[in-house]
């Protein structure tokens, strides 16, 4: 099976001034290569400050990359390439509400990409509005909503559906389902797994919460200071991990290892 993302040799170093002539280097992400197959799920998980967001940034085309090529169903991209790019990769990110433009109704936010990125006519935006309203569980009616009348999850099904209109390849969530309760996040979860079946989506889930990512990841990447120091199968990868600061994870959420009978024998909810 051939990857639809690729990721080789990738790294970005920060530089802070300090001072006149003085300046602290930051190896946010260390040199790393990874892949993702189609409609498969990757989870990243790291402590603060471990480079996770500045990765998933640079997948995304926010930041420029120092080093390393990324390709994305088989297409080479290049920072700068914005437009290309957002019909191959979108990123959701924690505060939903701040990325919404109060001013603006669901289908105006909704149009902004249709508009900046493809050719369709008015008619056929509004088509794919209510389309892909439907497809998050809204209804078309909710084109003419503000985001201020909606709640916390209708807010975040607004969300998925911006990233999903321009029928991305892959979907980064970077830590976006934090904010919500138990149940709406369940609901979210199953619903992006529904359409993961149905249009084949990859994700990459960037998050601190392991016990979620026990349930619905594929894969797993440990991220630690900058660096990959794991990366593999996730029920592989908890059941007997290969780094202490994988184990130190596991053991924060968990409290031990996950021997293949606590994986199968702990039924928390996510
Ligand atoms: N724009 C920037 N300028 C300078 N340093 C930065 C910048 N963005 C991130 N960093 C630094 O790079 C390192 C990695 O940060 P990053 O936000 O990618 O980590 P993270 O794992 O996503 O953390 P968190 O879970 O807290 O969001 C940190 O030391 C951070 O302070």
């Amino acid at each position: 099976m051939n990857p639809i993302l690729k990721v080789r040799n990738l790294s970005k170093q920060f530089k802070i001034h300090k001072g006149f002539f003085g300046h602290l280097r930051i190896d946010a992400v260390k040199t790393l290569s990874f892949s993702l197959n189609e409609g498969k799920t990757l989870a990243i998980i790291g402590q603060n400050g471990s480079g996770k967001s500045t990765l998933a940034k640079m997948l995304v085309g926010m930041i420029k990359p120092d080093s390393g090529d990324i390709w994305i169903d088989g297409n080479k991209v290049q920072y700068g390439d914005y437009s290309h790019r957002c019909q191959l990769i979108r990123m959701i990110f924690q505060h939903v509400e701040s990325s919404f433009d109060p001013r603006l109704r669901i289908g105006q936010l909704l149009e902004i990409p249709l508009k900046r990125n493809t050719h369709y006519d008015a008619h056929e935006r509004e088509k794919l509005i209510s389309s892909v309203l439907k497809q998050v569980g809204l209804l078309p009616e909710h084109a003419s909503y503000y985001p201020s009348v909606m709640a916390a999850g209708q807010k975040q099904r607004v969300a998925l559906a911006r990233a999903l209109i321009l029928k991305p390849k892959v979907i980064i969530l970077d830590e976006a389902l934090a904010a919500l309760d138990i149940s709406m996040r369940s609901q979210i979860v199953n619903l992006m797994l529904s359409l993961q079946v149905e249009q084949n989506i990859s994700y990459i889930y960037v998050t601190q919460d392991i016990g979620m990512m026990k349930h619905i990841s594929d894969e797993i990447l440990v991220m630690h200071n900058g660096d990959l120091v794991e990366y593999g199968n996730t029920a592989e990868v908890l059941a007997s991990p290969l780094n202490d600061i994988t184990q130190k994870l596991i053991n924060s959420y968990f409290g031990e290892a996950l021997t293949a009978d606590t994986w199968r024998t702990d039924t928390r909810s996510f």
